[in-house]
């Protein structure tokens, strides 16, 4: 295939509905920013998105098990070292809750270094009697309630590119410069380990790893091995501008791959058939995500994957239910049934944030962690009576000690929720539900097998 005939293909989504994309005031700037962007380095190579692929293909065939999280919305102001470090700190964290009690290799997606755009309910917020255009990350406006802080700026889908490196290159020296060290994780959980039943319980999984790790040098084995971890970046591929100038045809293959992330997802609301953001993914070679919602058809699902993977390349498509609690015993096992029965390869990841959000007495958006570990229970149940495999969680969390969600080993009210509510858009988990969800995850995952 030429180039000429590739870039074309990338560019067919103009012609379509895209949905959720700002207006800009000035075309001009709009096309001057991309132009800067599309001379940018790349942030994720082609070979990383292969090699992540082929992780995602385990999946698929049950090997493997997928982590998947981070901000609902990431903020440039949170772009420092420390809140990367307390995001990673508690992935790695659930991940070694999932290694070791669940005894599965976990794949480590971040939804992390480009998670600045967000689709909305509604266009616009009204407060006090005033309405402004409402917030679509930092990608694009700012979270202050002015008018101009809320003008979509094109300036910043720069600024969205400058944050993704800075915190990708902190990721990455995280996970392969010594702090993810599987020696460490007793390190990763002192500030924490005297504050929550979590934080006690995951003591005494890493001692028990410290013996093992200890058992295993004395026979020879080379602990170095665990010295660091494969991490994978993601986001949802919203801003299609954003992600079209990011988008270059690797030189070893020939292929296009959009290198703003490894892994991109599409989301509920823009995943029409016949919509721009389909249209997009269909031609980049990275390991794409669909997020299904309750009202999504066995025949949706399958028109998909004829989209969107029709050669059935294993790994390349991640399908990530977001149901909600009530539903998902009933709208998930149709969908699995059929897409297994066509043998299409595919990823089933649970999403249990976004089908169970509700607005609490005092206005703040929330979820309760109850609903969140019931929404994981149905999917594993679900799989489990069908013979399929639950392949992964994709969750809103944060490592700090925030006031969002309610529940928890050591519980948070909807009293407590204005002390740290600090999400710029939908409620995240805290350190110590995340871990309580990763020992519920691992408890399932084992009776399952
Ligand atoms: O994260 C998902 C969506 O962007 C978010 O749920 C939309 O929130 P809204 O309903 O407040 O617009
Ligand atoms: C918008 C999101 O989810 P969904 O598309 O599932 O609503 C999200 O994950 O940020």
């Amino acid at each position: 295939m030429s180039t000429s005939s590739v870039t074309g293909d990338l560019d067919a989504w103009r012609a379509l509905p895209a949905l959720q994309q700002p207006d800009w005031d000035d075309p001009a700037e709009v096309r001057a920013v991309t132009a800067e962007l599309a001379a940018q380095p790349p942030l994720v190579f082609a070979g990383e998105c292969e090699l992540l692929k082929g992780r995602l293909a385990e999946v698929t065939r049950g090997e493997a098990f997928v982590l998947q999280g981070g901000d609902c919305a990431e903020t440039f102001a949170g772009s420092t070292a420390d809140a990367v470090r307390n995001k990673l700190k508690t992935l790695l964290q659930m991940a070694v809750v999932l290694t070791y009690a669940a005894s599965v290799p976990v794949v480590k997606i971040g939804r992390m270094a480009g998670q600045f755009a967000k689709p909305r309910s509604k266009p616009v917020e009204t407060r006090g009697g005033v309405e402004l255009p409402a917030y679509r990350g930092d990608a694009v406006n700012g979270f202050d309630f002015t008018e101009e802080s809320r003008r979509n700026d094109p300036q910043r889908l720069l600024k969205a590119y400058h944050c993704s490196a800075v915190t990708l290159n902190l990721c990455r020296a995280f996970t392969k410069g010594g702090y993810a060290d599987l020696r460490q994780v007793h390190a990763w959980n002192q500030d924490f380990v005297a504050q929550s039943p979590a934080g006690r319980r995951y003591e005494q999984v890493a001692g028990e790893i410290d013996r093992a790790l200890t058992f295993m040098k004395a026979c020879g084995a080379n602990p170095d091995e665990f010295h660091g971890v494969e991490f994978y970046s993601s986001h949802e591929a919203l801003l299609l501008e954003y992600e079209r100038a990011l988008t270059r045809i690797d030189s070893l293959s020939g292929r296009p791959y959009d290198v703003s992330a490894h892994f991109l997802w599409l989301g509920e609301r823009t995943r029409q058939l016949d919509g721009a953001h389909v249209e997009f993914l269909r031609h980049i070679r990275n390991p794409i995500g669909v997020k299904l919602g309750p009202t999504t058809s066995a025949d949706d699902a399958l028109a998909l994957i004829e989209r969107l993977n029709p050669e059935g390349e294993p790994g390349r498509l991640t399908f990530i239910t977001r149901m909600g609690a009530g539903k998902i015993r009933d709208a998930l096992p149709p969908l699995i049934e059929k897409v297994h029965r066509s043998g299409a390869p595919i990823a089933w990841v649970c999403d249990p944030m976004h089908g169970n959000t509700f607005e609490a007495p005092s206005g703040h958006k929330t979820r309760r962690l109850d609903a969140v570990l019931d929404e994981v229970a149905g999917f594993f149940e679900v799989h489990r009576a069908l013979g399929t495999h639950p392949g992964g969680i994709h969750i809103e969390f944060t490592g700090d000690d925030v006031t969002e969600c309610v529940g928890g080993g050591r519980p948070i009210v909807e009293d407590d929720l204005h002390q740290r509510y600090e999400t710029a858009c939908d409620p995240r988990l805290n350190r110590g539900q995340s871990l309580d969800l990763a020992f519920m995850v691992a408890e399932l995952y084992r009776e399952t097998r």
